[in-house]
């Protein structure tokens, strides 16, 4: 029951008494029984949204097989610290969130992901290691507490305590957002805040009528009561947060995780998408593709300095060139780079033995006043950057040592997704990336997409998010949180990709993708416009009963069982309707 909720009920109860006062016995009990049925079919239905949420806290299994010094034994996972080493049997619930260490296996990850189909595992490379939750990890060596094993045993290296398992976050933020208020409601709320004195005040006058209007006090009190009955808005109290809690509990079964009345509303009227494109339009996982010395330099030798200092940066574009880089040299040793520093949106900078080195884009050399690239270089990179390829410029100390070429896939379901959302009406789709143009314009091009704005910094983002607003007002942006979590901050509705594996973008988001699946994006869009509307019947049913039913009461039209019966059936209507969210289809 919503807050206000027992001094309504209190108001009932004094209704139901004042009418077996008045000498209305049958009518007071008749009001008292459709008084507490009302309200225990209220309570039901609304207790079956609220187990569709506890139902995943029960997905996560309470005991794990411990193995220990060769022998497994059946222990509570509050017990489990990181580093032990579980034993799931097939088909049984994993019992924490961890690594594969052996065994291949097939999991089905819906309790976290809502997709069923299962996926598969594999050990890690290094089994000895001691992995934590915030080391890169490959979605085909993690697996999270509460999903389900395929048919054969694994064993799993625990990263995260059972407390802190992103099953019992996901529970968590999801028991939080249904307590969030949104828009609509603080709207009711400030009109009950107006409202309900005023129906005392009505009643009050009502009750103290009858030497003016000339009637006995029991039938002024009668219909006092009757008024008081009628105007207690029990309906409007419950029409919102019921149709919060079907919303986020469905949405959460289908792998979308959304903060609450206010992401759920605004997500029902955006116009407008922006996306981030590594990671969230691609893969997020670039292929070298050119490796192009300049000047008498070998091939090798000009590998072997970036991926030298790359190691040290984790952009996803670093992360490749190591991977790609290590595998063409193939065990050649490889020193050690030094004094990293960043430079947001352009590259790096770091020494390497006596010699400093830079790995970045033609923006990193426009803002150093030495040494800029000749002419013909930067012709070269450019040339690269048509084909579609992000492409680094390496220079040690002033000499430019070579060209570095990358490129990632769009992700297959990026172009099905993109043509759904144009189908159900959103206006403006919108490409933001640091990449450069070119890359940025061929990427659209293969999905679908009519803007792509290409070379933004973090704070360009953040701009061009601010700008889409002003001519769309509520705009979304999807990303991966890697360099556009502020231009997610300053979107109406911040939306994060594959957060199952990502602690940060499950915080910080309004709303979680917990799949890393872009298909799952309409599905959402759907469901908050479905919610949006919903909300909205509901505010008609329970104004409109409320507006027919004073006047009504008041010239004595309608009697207390009458009121009573439309002021209970109001409220029901309203959280049936509200439960139609939980049975809303993905397609
Ligand atoms: N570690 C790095 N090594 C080399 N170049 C880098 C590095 N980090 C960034 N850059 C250069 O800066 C550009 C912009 O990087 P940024 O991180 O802003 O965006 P992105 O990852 O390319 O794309 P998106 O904005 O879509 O996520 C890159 O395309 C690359 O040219
Ligand atoms: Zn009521």
């Amino acid at each position: 029951m919503a807050k206000g909720g027992f001094e309504i009920d209190f108001l009932m109860l004094v209704a139901a008494i004042g009418a077996a006062a008045a000498g209305e016995w049958a009518e007071g009990a008749l009001l008292l029984f459709l008084f507490s049925l009302g309200h225990a079919l209220e309570h039901y239905a609304m207790e079956k949204a609220r187990k569709s949420i506890a139902a995943l806290a029960d997905l996560a299994p309470k005991t794990a097989l411990l193995k220990k010094d060769g022998k497994t034994e059946e222990v509570g996972i509050e017990k489990l610290d990181i580093g032990d080493i579980i034993v799931v049997k097939p088909n049984s619930k994993i019992s924490a969130d961890g690594v594969v260490v052996n065994g291949k296996s097939s999991v089905n990850q819906a309790p976290i992901t809502g997709e069923s189909v299962p996926v598969d595992k594999l050990p890690v490379e290094d089994t000895s290691r001691d992995y934590s939750a915030d080391d890169d990890i490959k979605d085909e060596n993690r697996v999270f507490a509460g999903t389900i094993n395929g048919n054969n045993t694994a064993e799993i290296k625990v990263i995260k305590e059972a407390k802190d398992s992103t099953l019992s976050r996901l529970v968590k933020l999801v028991n939080e957002a249904q307590t969030r208020k949104s828009p609509t409601q603080l709207l009711t709320d400030k009109f009950e805040r107006y409202f309900v004195p005023s129906v005392l005040i009505l009643v009050g006058i009502l009750l103290f009528a009858f030497p003016v209007i000339d009637e006995p006090f029991s039938a002024s009190f009668y219909r006092a009561m009757a008024v008081l009955v009628a105007a207690s808005p029990c309906a409007l109290a419950i029409s919102t947060p019921s149709a919060v809690l079907s919303g986020v509990a469905r949405a959460a079964r289908g792998g979308v995780l959304i903060k609450g009345g206010r992401p759920l509303e605004d997500l029902g009227v955006i116009t407008a998408l922006a996306f981030d494109k590594t990671g969230t339009l691609t893969e997020g996982k670039p292929k070298l593709t050119e490796v192009v010395p300049l000047g008498d330099i070998e091939e090798n030798e000009l590998l072997k300095i970036a991926v030298a200092v790359e190691k040290l940066s984790d952009h996803p574009l670093a992360k490749a060139v190591v991977r790609d880089g290590k595998e063409r040299l193939k065990g050649t040793d490889i020193n050690d780079a030094s004094d990293l520093e960043a430079v947001l949106g352009k590259g790096i900078k770091a020494s390497l033995g006596k010699d400093k080195i830079y790995i970045g884009n033609l923006d990193l050399y426009e803002d150093l006043d030495e040494a800029k690239p000749s002419e013909e270089i930067s012709n070269k990179v450019k040339e690269l950057e048509s084909g579609g390829n992000t492409t680094m410029l390496i220079r040690r100390n002033k000499e430019y040592i070579g060209i570095i070429a990358l490129m990632d896939t769009p992700r297959e379901a990026a172009k099905e997704t993109l043509k759904k959302l144009k189908e159900i009406g959103i206006k403006r789709m919108i490409m933001l990336t640091g990449d450069n143009q070119k890359v940025a314009d061929a990427v659209a091009k293969e999905i679908g997409l009519t803007d792509a704005w290409g070379s933004l910094l973090p704070e360009e983002k953040v701009d061009a998010i601010k700008e889409l607003k002003e001519k769309e007002s509520k705009v979304a942006m999807v990303g991966d949180g890697v360099n556009d979590a502020p231009a997610m901050a300053n979107s109406t509705v911040g939306i994060a990709m594959g957060a199952a594996g990502s602690d940060v973008a499950l915080e910080t988001a309004d709303v979680a993708l917990m799949a890393d699946k872009l298909e799952t994006l309409p599905f959402a869009i759907g469901l908050s416009r479905k919610a949006k509307a919903i909300i909205k019947q509901n505010l008609w049913v329970s104004l409109g009963v409320v507006a027919l039913l004073i006047p009504a009461t008041i010239l004595s039209w309608a009697n207390i069982g009458v009121a009573v019966a439309f002021h209970e059936g109001s409220t029901l209507v309203v959280v049936a309707n509200a439960l139609r969210l939980l049975a809303y289809k993905k397609d």
